[in-house]
This record gives C-alpha cells, structure tokens and sequence, in this order.
C-alpha cells in the first residue's frame, strides 16, 4: 500500500509530518499518522505514541510536548491513529469508549469487528512497513513505545507480548493496567473478542506480567493522585505493581504517583520530558541498525 503526505510543519527545527495511507488491518481503509523527525541526518530511533480514547494521530502530536525532548534526544515520534475509522459497523459510534477512537490495539476476534479492528497487527506489522515507505531516515531497528489510558494499556500490553529486542523500553501516563478488571476494559474485551473477558487476558499487561519473571523489563508509569479515573478503578496501577512485586520485578517498574494531577493532557505534558529522557537512555545506547 502506497503512503501519501497529508501536510508537514517545522517544529523545534525537526519536520511533523502526517501521512495517509490505507490499512490492510483495517480492511483496507484509510488511516493517519503523525511522524516527528529531529533535524538532522539520522537515521532515528522510534518513539510510539499511542493515544487514550476518543483521540486519534492528532492528541499527542499537538498536546503532549514530546517534540521539543524528542529533538533534544534525537529520537522520532510516531503518532498512530486509535482505531479504523469509516467501517461503518452497527454502534460502532455509540459510545466514547468503544469502537471508533477506542480500538484497545488489539486484534478483535467476535464477527462483528474482526474483519475491521485489528490494531495490534496494525501497529506491529503493518505500521513499521508503512514507515519505512515514507522514506524517512528511521532506525526501525530501534524502537519503544509510550502511551496514555488506552493507549498505556497499549504500550505495556505491545512492550509485554514482544521482546526486549522488538521494543527496547515502554513507558505508560496513567495506563489502563488491568483492563479486564476496569469498567472500559471489560467493556472492550466483551465487544471486540468472541472469547470476551476471558480472551481478554491475553491482551491484560497485568496478566502478561505474570509471564515475565526473568526478562529484564524497562518500564516506567506515572498517574496523578486527582485523576477521576483512577479514583473510579479504571487504571488499577496497584495491581500491576503488585505483579510486579510477586515476579520480583519492582525494581524494574519505575512507578509514581503524581500528587494533585489529573487525568487530561496537562499532566502528560508535565512529565513528557522525562518519559522521553527514559527511552532516550536506552534507545540511544543501541547501536544504530542498518540503514534500510
Ligand atoms: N468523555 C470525555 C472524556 C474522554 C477522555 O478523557 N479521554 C482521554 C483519554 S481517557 C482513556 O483512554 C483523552 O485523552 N482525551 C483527549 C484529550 O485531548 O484530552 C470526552 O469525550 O472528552
């Protein structure tokens, strides 16, 4: 599938720029994605942003702040899309957090969605080829993930079901940590999977940790104190954590509270530059792939 640009700014005196192309994980449809590229010769590591619910490609790239870091760093940013849109599935514009804007990156499996929602494959097989058909000096050789809500429960589930050497660190803002015990994950799970919840823990970072005793994890997660949403059970952090413990990985976990922040796109912008200083230190410690 060809890639075209869609528009590109300067900004920190690297180049956004978003491209469209037509997903064969979506069905064939049409999907967006922001890319940052520093100045420069590169080529750069890949930083993932994987956007929460109700966003799409444009959230992150024009809230967050990962730019400015992201330049200082020498590290791109990629801004993918949250679900397929334009499937036209029956209710799939309901609700706020299922369906369009809210496809949980992963891959459905209830006949309802699974021709459509399968952003796991998306972002895993599909996107890195769609990349490298920009033409952008990217390091596809090294990449990490962060996200925020949905999304963090996309980078910790992506960063948790690949290996250390598909995806070097995740980091996550206020993740949902284990969606099949959270109101929104149940919610996805039953809708997009034939197996419903229980299909779901194979999808649940909380569940994948359990299976990672040994593997040297590089995870970092911070959620604010005020966050409605973490008050209400939706992000369950501690039961993450408490996995962590279990597998003897804490160390390995760096996890923070954040008092008196919220759950909105100021307190990711906050704590944006540290999130991108974390995959900087690994990301710019391996050595540059080849150039493809
Ligand atoms: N219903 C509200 C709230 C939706 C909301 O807060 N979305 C968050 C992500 S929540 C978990 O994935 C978000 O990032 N919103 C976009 C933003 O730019 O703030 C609504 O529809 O707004």
């Amino acid at each position: 599938m060809s890639v075209s640009t869609v528009k590109s700014n300067k900004c920190f005196g690297g180049q956004l720029t978003k491209f469209s192309a037509k997903a064969t994980s979506y069905n064939g449809l049409e999907t967006k994605f922001n890319v940052f590229i520093p100045e420069g010769k590169g080529p750069f590591p890949v930083l993932y942003y994987l956007a929460g619910l109700t966003c799409d490609e444009d959230n992150g790239a024009t809230k967050a702040g990962f730019q400015g870091p992201a330049a200082a760093h020498g590290i791109a940013v990629v801004y993918p899309d949250t679900s397929p849109r334009g499937a036209g599935i029956e209710g799939e514009t309901a609700a706020w957090d299922f369906g369009v804007g809210a496809g949980f990156y992963i891959d459905a499996t209830s006949p309802k969605y699974s021709a459509y929602y399968k952003g796991y494959t998306y972002l895993t097989q599909e996107l890195p080829g769609l990349l490298r058909k920009t033409g952008l000096p990217l390091d596809l050789t090294r990449q990490s993930l962060m996200g925020h809500s949905m999304g963090g429960h996309g980078a910790l589930m992506l960063y948790l079901k690949n290996t250390s050497t598909y995806y070097a660190s995740c980091s996550a803002f206020s993740p949902i940590a284990n969606p099949t015990r959270s109101p929104w994950g149940t919610k996805a799970f039953a809708g997009y999977l034939q197996g419903g919840v229980e299909e779901g823990k194979a999808w649940d970072s909380t569940e994948l940790l359990k299976q990672a005793k040994g593997r040297e994890l590089r995870i970092r997660m911070d959620w604010g104190g005020a966050d409605d949403f973490f008050k209400a059970g939706q992000l369950l952090p501690e039961n993450f954590l408490a996995v962590a413990k279990e597998i003897g990985a804490e160390d390995q976990v760096v996890a923070t509270e954040r008092e008196g922040y919220d759950h909105s796109y100021y307190f990711i912008l906050t704590f944006a530059a540290e999130h991108v200083a974390f995959h900087a230190k690994y990301l710019n410690a391996l050595a540059p792939g080849k150039p493809e």
